[in-house]
C-alpha cells in the first residue's frame, strides 16, 4: 500500500501530485516556470527555478497531503539540458530546452552520419535531443563539471546519486537503443567521449533517498515525462497509442519489446525498463502546442488558454496555420522551418486565426496518426488523449474530425504524473505487475469525428501544401541567409 509524491517536471511548470495506493489524488501543488524565448531559436530555463519549483510543489503536496509519503518519482522533461559542477550540484550553464534550436549547427557538421546514428539510436539527427545541446555547451560555454538531462541534476539534489533513466536516456542520440547503454561510437561522434556519465537506472528501481521533503523517503520510478503518460493510459500493449497535448502534442504508440525503426521518419525510444521488459514506442512531436496558445495569448487574440472555446470562430473561413514556431519535426525534421498563417482576407478576425491555430494542431497530429499507422502496419482506431489543452472542446472535436477516429479523453490532468507515481509503485513493491499498477480509467470525455472523411482528406491536403510552403520558405531564407 504506497502512497506516492509524484513530480512532474514540465516545460511550463512542476506538478506535485500526492497519489494514494489505489491511485487516487490525495493533494496537487503547481508551481509555474517560464522558458525565455530568445532570438534565433533559443529557448532557455533557469536551472535553479527549476529546482526551486520542484522543492516547492512537492513539500506543498506533501504537507496538503497531511500523511506519510513511501516513496518519491520525478517525471522530467526529456531532452532538456543543462552543465552543473557535480561536488557542489551549482549549475554551470542555463538549462537549454527541448524546444532550443541553437544545437543546428551540430547537427549539420554530422548530416554524413545521420543515417548510422539513426541505426543506433531510433532517433533522427535533430536539435530537439539532448546531446546535440550537450555538444553545444561543451563548445560554446564550459569544459567543467558535468553535462547531463535535467533529471540527472533534480535528482542528484534529491539523493546525490548520478543516474538518468533508461527512457530518458533513449532521447539522447548516444544511446545504442538495442542494447540500452551509452555507446562509446556515437559519444566520440558528437565529441562528448571524455563525460562522465550519469548511470543508466531501470524506471522501476528504487535508486536512494530524499530527506527534501521530510523525514527520509525513497527515490524511484524515474522516466520521461510522455512515457509516463503513456503508461498512465495504459497503452501496454503494441499498437495503444496516446497523445498528450501539453506545451508541445506529443503523439506514441507502443511498439512492444523490439526497437524497430521507424521507416516513416518518426523515432523510436525506449517506453519503460521495468519488471525486466524493455518496451519501445514510436513517437511524433508537434513542438508547439500550448505553447501556440500561449503565443496567442501574447499576440493579445486570447486572455488565456481557458478561452480558447470562447473565442474561436465557428471555421477558420479559409485561414490555415503551419504550427512551426519551434521548427517542424517528425516526419519533416526541419529546424529551421518557421510558422505560417496562410489564406487569410480583409475579412479574417482574430477568432478566425485562433480556430485555425487549433486546427492546425490537430492537423499536425492527425498527419502523425497517419504516419505511426504505417510504421505499425495498421491502422489508429483510437486515439487516447491527455494535457490540459483536452480541455479545449474545439481542439478535441478538430482532432476527432482531422484524425477521423474517436478521441478518448483520459479522465484526470495529471496522466504525467500518476504514470511516475505508477512506476513508483513498482519499484516500491516487486510482487506488483504491470498491469496491476496502472489503474483502469473511462474517458471523461469521448470525441466523435463529425466530419467526413473526403472533407478531413481535403483539409489534410491543403494543411500540407501549407507544409511544403513553409519549407519551401526555409530553404529560400537559408539560401539568402
Ligand atoms: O513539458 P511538456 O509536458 O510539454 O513535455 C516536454 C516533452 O516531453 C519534450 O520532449
Amino acid at each position: 500500500m504506497t502512497t506516492v509524491l509524484a513530480i512532474d517536471q514540465g516545460t511550463s511548470g512542476t506538478k506535485a501530485v500526492v497519489v494514494g495506493p489505489d491511485g487516487a489524488v490525495l493533494a496537487l501543488a503547481e508551481v509555474p516556470v517560464r522558458p525565455a524565448y530568445l532570438p534565433g531559436g533559443r529557448v532557455e530555463q533557469n536551472p535553479q527555478e527549476l529546482l526551486d519549483s520542484v522543492l516547492a510543489a512537492g513539500r506543498q503536496a506533501v504537507a496538503q497531503a497531511g500523511r506519510p509519503i513511501d516513496a518519491v518519482t520525478l517525471a522530467n522533461q526529456g531532452e532538456t539540458v543543462l552543465a552543473w559542477d557535480p561536488l557542489t550540484g551549482r549549475p554551470l550553464t542555463t538549462a537549454l530546452v527541448w524546444q532550443d534550436r541553437r544545437a543546428e549547427d551540430v547537427c549539420a557538421e554530422l548530416a554524413g552520419q545521420a543515417a548510422r546514428i539513426a541505426e543506433l539510436t531510433g532517433l533522427v539527427l535533430d536539435p530537439y535531443f539532448s546531446a546535440p545541446k550537450m555538444a553545444w555547451i561543451r563548445r560554446n560555454v564550459t569544459s567543467e563539471g558535468v553535462v547531463t538531462t535535467s533529471d540527472t541534476w533534480l535528482v542528484h539534489h534529491l539523493t546525490g546519486e548520478f543516474v538518468t533513466d533508461a527512457a530518458t536516456a533513449s532521447r539522447s542520440l548516444v544511446l545504442d537503443l538495442d542494447a540500452v547503454d551509452w555507446s562509446p561510437e556515437l559519444l566520440r561522434l558528437f565529441k562528448l567521449d571524455g563525460e562522465r556519465l550519469p548511470r543508466i537506472v531501470a524506471c522501476d528501481e528504487i535508486v536512494g533517498t530524499t530527506r527534501a521533503f521530510g523525514g527520509e523517503i525513497p527515490v524511484g520510478g524515474l522516466i520521461v515525462d510522455q512515457q509516463a503518460a503513456l503508461l498512465a493510459e495504459g497503452c501496454l500493449r503494441p499498437g495503444e497509442a496516446k497523445c498528450t497535448f501539453g506545451t508541445g502534442a506529443f503523439l506514441l504508440a507502443n511498439t512492444g519489446e523490439r526497437a524497430v525503426r521507424s521507416t516513416s521518419g518518426l523515432t523510436t525510444s525506449v517506453a519503460w525498463r521495468a519488471r525486466g521488459g524493455t518496451p519501445y514506442c514510436v513517437d511524433g512531436q508537434v513542438y508547439t502546442a500550448a505553447s501556440a496558445v500561449r503565443w496567442l495569448g501574447d499576440l493579445g487574440f486570447i486572455g488565456g488558454a481557458t478561452d480558447l472555446d470562447a473565442t474561436a470562430a465557428p471555421d477558420s473561413q479559409g485561414a490555415l496555420f503551419v504550427p512551426a514556431l519551434a521548427g517542424l519535426a517528425a516526419p519533416w525534421w526541419r529546424p529551421d522551418a518557421t510558422a505560417s498563417f496562410l489564406g487569410m482576407t480583409l475579412s479574417t478576425r482574430p477568432g478566425h486565426l485562433v480556430r485555425a491555430v487549433l486546427e492546425g494542431v490537430a492537423a499536425q497530429v492527425a498527419d502523425l496518426a497517419q504516419v505511426v499507422a504505417r510504421d505499425l502496419g495498421a491502422p489508429l482506431t483510437r486515439l487516447r488523449v491527455d494535457g490540459g489543452l483536452t480541455r479545449s472542446a474545439t481542439l478535441m472535436q478538430a482532432q476527432a474530425d482531422l484524425a477521423q477516429m474517436p478521441v478518448d479523453v483520459y479522465p484526470s490532468p495529471h496522466a504525467t504524473a500518476l504514470g511516475a507515481a505508477a512506476m513508483a509503485r513498482l519499484a516500491v513493491d516487486p510482487a506488483l505487475s504491470l498491469e496491476d499498477a496502472v489503474p483502469a480509467w473511462t474517458p471523461s470525455t469521448t470525441y466523435e469525428p463529425r466530419w467526413t472523411g473526403e472533407r478531413a482528406a481535403e483539409f489534410l491536403a491543403r494543411w500540407r501544401r501549407g507544409v511544403d510552403a513553409a519549407m519551401d520558405r526555409a530553404d529560400l531564407t537559408g539560401s539568402e541567409a
